[in-house]
């Protein structure tokens, strides 16, 4: 073999590899992605020479071929792409190639300790991480040109001779290093190829098999893609993963190129929303599963795959959250997110509906840290509410999205799935619950965290006529806070904070005087409690709930006001505990319940008694701390003592009450 030429490759740091390889001591894997990348290139350069005309005949089937000798502890990947002539090689390999490396040492030392997103571009010198000798076989597409055969062994020399190849492209030949071997497993390769080479637009062939899908589908028109095509990307990207709620295709090419495919995932309690989980490739080879810097951070637990050549990837990490294109990408694509929910607002309310319980606690979170996000999206945030917006019956929901006349109320549909929430829920926005109710109670909204415990009060909103939103996510507590800041002159109540004047009948009160006592009833039944229950900081009042159905209005209700719950919530989260529930609250005692009323007489009957034991004095006792009890149950749990002695007190009032 005719030698050409045998020399050093001029670097300045003397022995590059044994950095390179300390270097990037946990990323070995990447070279075979760049290598890839290299033989995909040569291919699409071809494509270029070729439509330019200067490829005489047919380029055929592009492909690369990588190879595996155990025998000689090879590993080679082959391309029909461009190829190099002898003085390419020596331009762009023994110049370009190892000028670029010593760029990037200079680079990493700079910035040591700091990650770089992963190592991307590092090029053909990352091959010397894992070889021992690096060869390159080369045929140039050129008419006439000389197939060169280049060998190098880590040291700066190296040795180009002719080569006898006759196909067109290049082979690139590794011979592992002893420790690396790993590389000669088919399995190995095949898992790196499905990483990073999986979307690369060439067929990728080992032992003479296609490993890569080669179809990026974030690269596709969207116009082109089906419901089912998402679907099948989204399960082919998360496997045994639940549907995700709905996606948002983003395509650009101005003023920064990018392209991507952004799922929200149906929202688990588990979920680590610190973590980003999007793939982020460059030019569909895949770079990193962690670009939580590109992602507004109210977006991270979106899935799917974000492809951009203008995010800077050999910076550090703290570099690329400074970098202007990256601050824009991650205006772009909360904007372009806010966009798709409300196209999917205007045009798919059901839908719309269906995702909310997840899809609404992206809004809310977005909005409490994106202030242009807010503003897209303020008009699409909804609340679940008692009100009856339609006249659809329960027994024959609608099958379809039915608006009011307003257009701006809806029934939900019946979803299809059936797990998700009650087919009559109706939802609301802010704007027309204030305007629905401002005869009756301007600027004032009543709100549920709790549908169950709170499930009293919300009825007897709900019977004087009174909506109520239900601010049941675990974001809401914030989210009150914000819209009160947002809406200054908007009061929020909690069902159980106060009650309304609307729930208090004023005309019951209206008071018979007893002539013995000469306290009305009202301050008859006050004392009466106040001696059953002996609690000093407990303030009672009395009042006539209104109440179309007796029974269905509690005997009595405890109220915290909404200033003191807060402070109590705050206090648990600073101090990440649960605060007592406290002693400062209201028990408002319902003089109109038939119950509160039999109590009244029965214990008239025994206040005239002369001293000493009284039974009936003794059971309106064991009543009336009853009565607290079950009207405490909605806001606090019992403690073990508390419930012990509930049980008890059941059982002792039950068995009185039988003696009788
Ligand atoms: N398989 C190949 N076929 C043809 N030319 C190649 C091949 N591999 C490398 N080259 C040439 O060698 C040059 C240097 O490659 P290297 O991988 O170091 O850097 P790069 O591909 O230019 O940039 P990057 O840092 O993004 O990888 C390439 O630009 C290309 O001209």
């Amino acid at each position: 073999m005719y030698m050409l030429e045998q020399g050093t490759i001029t670097i300045h740091t003397e022995n590059i590899f044994p950095i390179i390889k300390k270097s990037l001591y946990t990323d070995h894997e990447i070279f075979l992605r760049e290598l890839v990348s290299n033989a995909v290139d040569a291919i699409q350069k071809l494509k270029m020479v070729s439509f330019a005309g200067e490829v005489t005949g047919e380029i055929g089937e592009p492909e690369i071929n990588i190879a595996i000798d155990k025998d000689k502890k090879t590993l080679s990947i082959t391309d029909n792409g461009i190829g190099m002539t002898a003085d390419e090689v020596k331009k762009y390999i023994n110049q370009v190639a190892f000028s670029s490396a010593e760029e990037f040492i200079q680079k990493y030392k700079a910035s040591a300790e700091q990650q770089i997103i992963g190592h991307f571009g590092l090029g053909f010198y990352s091959s010397f991480m894992v070889a021992q000798k690096v060869e390159i076989d080369t045929l140039s597409y050129q008419p006439g040109a000389q197939a060169v055969h280049w060998s190098c062994d880590g040291s700066p020399a190296f040795v180009l001779e002719e080569s006898p190849r006759t196909e067109r492209g290049t082979t690139i030949t590794l011979t592992l290093q002893d420790e690396e071997q790993e590389y000669l497993e088919p399995m190995r390769i095949r898992q790196l190829v499905k990483t990073y080479c999986d979307f690369m637009p060439v067929s990728i062939k080992l032992d003479g098999e296609v490993i890569n899908r080669q179809k990026a589908p974030w690269k596709e028109s969207p116009q082109n893609l089906t419901k089912e095509d998402y679907l099948e990307f989204y399960r082919y990207l998360y496997p045994f993963q639940e549907e995700p709620l709905l996606w948002v295709h983003l395509n650009t090419d101005y003023p920064f190129i990018l392209n991507g495919i952004l799922y929200f995932p149906k929202l688990k309690p588990d979920v680590d929303v610190t973590k980003g989980q999007i793939k982020l490739f460059c030019n569909q080879v895949f770079v990193s599963d962690r670009c939580e810097e590109v992602i507004p951070k109210f977006l991270l637990p979106l899935q799917g795959v974000i492809d951009s050549t203008d995010i800077p990837l050999n910076v550090s990490r703290s570099a690329l959250t400074n970098d202007r294109t990256v601050r824009r990408i991650a205006d772009y694509i909360a904007k372009k997110v806010g966009d798709r929910l409300k196209e999917l607002y205007r045009e798919q309310r059901e839908e719309y509906i269906r995702c909310w319980q997840d899809v609404g606690t992206f809004v809310k979170f977005g909005s409490l840290n994106d202030d242009k996000f807010k503003k897209q999206v303020e008009d699409i945030i909804i609340y679940r509410t008692t009100a009856n917006l339609t006249q659809a019956t329960p027994e024959t929901p609608p099958a379809v999205e039915v608006q009011s006349q307003e257009g701006d109320v809806w029934q939900e549909v019946t979803p299809a799935s059936g797990e998700q929430q009650n087919p009559t829920s109706q939802y609301t926005t802010l704007k027309d619950y204030l305007e629905r109710n401002k005869e009756r109670q301007e600027n004032r909204v009543f709100y549920c965290t709790d549908e169950v415990t709170q499930a009293t009060y919300v009825q007897l909103h709900k019977s004087q006529g009174l909506e109520v939103l239900f601010m049941d996510s675990f974001i809401d507590t914030h989210f009150i806070s914000f819209l009160e800041r947002e809406h200054p002159d908007v009061k929020f109540s909690r069902v159980d904070s106060e009650l309304d004047k609307t729930l208090i009948d004023q005309d019951k009160s209206g008071e018979i005087v007893d002539p013995k006592t000469n306290k009305t009833r009202s301050e008859q039944i006050k004392e009466l409690f106040q001696q059953a229950l002996n609690k000093p900081k407990l303030n009672i009042r009395t009042e006539a709930l209104k109440s179309d159905d007796l029974q269905a209005t509690p005997p009595a209700m405890v109220l915290l006001p909404e200033v003191l719950r807060r402070l109590r919530e705050m206090n648990a989260l600073m101090q990440q505990q649960n605060v007592e529930f406290p002693e400062e609250h209201v028990l408002v005692v319902n003089t109109a319940h038939p119950l509160i009323q039999n109590l009244t007489h029965m214990s008239q009957g025994s206040i005239i008694q002369e001293e000493g034991r009284s039974p009936t004095g003794e059971l309106t006792n064991l009543i009336c701390q009853h009565i607290y009890d079950l009207a405490l149950m909605a806001q606090k749990g019992f403690d073990a003592e508390g419930m012990k002695t509930f049980v008890e007190r059941s059982n002792q009032v039950l068995t009185r009450l039988t003696e009788r």
